[in-house]
């Protein structure tokens, strides 16, 4: 089995967004079709997002999460009707797993005034516990940051089906539903046997734009080809990128959908990771003319998301009890 094989590309950002000659867009272009054809992930140097804003916003993460659970559960998001704040150690359980994973989460989203049904638009909840200059200013830096990067690859993965991103990024940016989830993935010693940090999965939606702590890795992806599990390295200043389920059915399969899990590699640290997954316009669909599923973006995301938002109440006190055992 050749090494190459068992490592995810890097891609360099940079000659897309800075192009210095005709083929320079192309160039990257064409390396992030293979690889979304190939492994349905790929990881990005030179994305034009600046390591203090990163390292800002991992701070940030850490200092929330690193707070009682009293002032955490304040910002359940379990209580709130868009979905956004705090998720506890235990909450999302996986057909086929034992046990529930043990990461913690805070979802922010789009800022809006007024919570819109079904709850793509709202507020976001932001903790009183913390100085502004602490948590909201950083994780709201960066969130901007990448939700730009989100999407200019959803204009690549575009140009890499042959469309003219120009008319069709116009439907999908009105007011994208951008999901940021800020996550800490307790150390191995603080894990049960057969638990996961996040079980296996694929994304639901558009693209995910996914922050790691340097040093921390984690994340494993499957590979169809090989029938294994390959773990990404978590490296300074590199994006990891992969498509969701919508991106993969609206191309007709070209580009993939990867199963992928956590299981934080280090026994007595914590593992810090943020993960953007940049879906678009509810009203938005399929871009392109011929083949693949049609739904709107928002039907996709609601058929994901109703599980999510029926979650009966003994679960989620059982849950509770099981966040104990991991935070
Ligand atoms: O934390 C990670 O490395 C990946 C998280 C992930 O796959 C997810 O939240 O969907
Ligand atoms: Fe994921």
């Amino acid at each position: 089995m050749a090494s190459e094989e068992l490592n995810l590309p890097i891609i360099d950002l940079s000659p897309y967004l800075h192009p210095q000659n005709d083929t320079d867009k192309a160039k990257v272009v064409s390396q992030v079709r293979d690889a979304c054809a190939k492994y349905g992930f790929f990881q990005v140097s030179g994305h034009g997002i600046p390591l203090h804003l990163q390292n800002g916003l991992l701070q940030a993460i850490g200092k929330f999460f690193h707070q009682d659970k009293e002032a955490k559960m304040k910002l359940s998001f379990l209580e709130n009707r868009g979905r956004r704040g705090y998720e506890a150690s235990g909450m999302s359980v996986r057909d086929g797993d034992k046990l529930p994973d043990s990461k913690e989460s805070f979802y922010i989203g789009r800022e809006e005034p007024e919570f819109e049904a079904p709850g793509f638009h709202c507020p976001n909840q932001w903790p009183e516990t913390l100085p502004r200059e602490e948590f909201r200013d950083p994780v709201w830096e960066y969130y901007q940051e990448t939700d730009k990067l989100g999407r200019t690859i959803w204009e690549i993965l575009l140009l890499g089906l042959g469309r003219d991103p120009t008319a069709v990024m116009e439907q999908f940016t009105k007011r994208p539903i951008v999901q940021m989830k800020m996550i800490r993935y307790p150390p191995g010693s603080a894990t049960l046997p057969e638990q996961f940090g996040v079980g296996a999965h694929t994304d639901f939606g558009g693209v995910t734009v996914l922050l790691q702590q340097a040093n921390r890795s984690g994340l494993q992806v499957y590979l169809d080809s090989l029938q294994t599990w390959i773990s990404v390295p978590a490296l300074e200043d590199i994006y990891v990128i992969n498509c969701g389920d919508m991106i993969a059915q609206w191309s007709g399969g070209i580009y993939r959908s990867a199963r992928h899990r956590v299981i934080n590699a280090s026994v007595d640290e914590e593992r810090l990771s943020c993960a953007t997954f940049w879906h678009g316009d509810a009203d938005a669909t399929n871009p392109l003319d011929e083949g693949g599923v049609r739904d709107t973006v928002g039907k996709l995301l609601m058929q994901r998301f109703k599980g999510q938002f029926s979650i009966p109440r003994e679960v989620v006190e059982a849950a509770g009890r099981l966040g104990k055992v991991g935070a």
